[in-house]
């Protein structure tokens, strides 16, 4: 398999959150930012942050901030992505959402070729999904149309979606809420 590029998608402006940077958040004691890197970092060759704002609050981590060009949600975030990969030599770009904690570590693999997009049970995770660098070219031109919604990329690229659905609890539910994140602590 080719070289795979990681994506950790931390832009957007927490809302139901108070307005909080997500991936600055404390759960058990360090940043929403270090579990996700701790379950994706050991999937890919090559790891970037996705942000919007300011990328100085991600200096310490010393990986590569890509900005989002423009306000198109986290499929902005995913162009920059998959540019930042086609500069690496990467052959394809794995994104994961940085509220999202408890993430399959066997990701990658049970995606298996891109692109392909998780879901659980039945329900779409697009922020989980495995996209080839050749698509920038499409994804650029659907963001220039107005097209944001990364379901729709997925099926405009005949994305396969790869259902992790069993039994227990959706490992992609993210955290939206102080709730969501006081729930999370107790399940530490
Ligand atoms: N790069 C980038 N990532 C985003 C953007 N919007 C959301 N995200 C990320 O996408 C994932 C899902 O985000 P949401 O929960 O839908 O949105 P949010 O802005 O974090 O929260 P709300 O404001 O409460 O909707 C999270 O990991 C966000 O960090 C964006 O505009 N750019």
């Amino acid at each position: 398999m080719g070289t795979c590029c990681g994506l950790v998608l931390a832009g957007g402006e927490g809302r139901r959150m108070g307005g909080a940077d997500k991936a600055l958040l404390p759960l058990g004691g360090k940043p929403l930012l270090d579990h996700v890197l701790g379950r994706l970092a050991p999937q890919v060759d090559l790891v970037a942050i996705s942000a919007n704002g300011a990328a100085g609050r991600f200096a310490a981590w010393g990986l590569p901030v890509l900005a989002d060009e423009q306000v198109m949600g986290p499929l902005a975030g995913v162009l920059a992505g998959l540019r930042w990969a086609a500069q690496k030599g990467g052959e394809s770009l794995l994104t994961v959402a940085v509220d999202s904690p408890f993430f399959p570590g066997d990701l990658a693999v049970r995606l298996g070729a891109a692109p392909a997009m998780a879901a659980w049970q039945g329900r779409l995770h697009p922020t989980f999904a495995v996209w080839p660098v050749t698509l920038a070219p499409l994804l650029a031109e659907e963001l220039a149309q107005g097209h944001a919604r990364l379901r729709d990329f997925a099926a405009l690229t005949g994305a396969r979606v790869v259902d992790f659905g069993a039994r227990g609890e959706d490992p992609f539910r993210n955290l939206n809420s102080p709730a969501d994140l006081a729930e999370a602590e107790g399940l530490l």
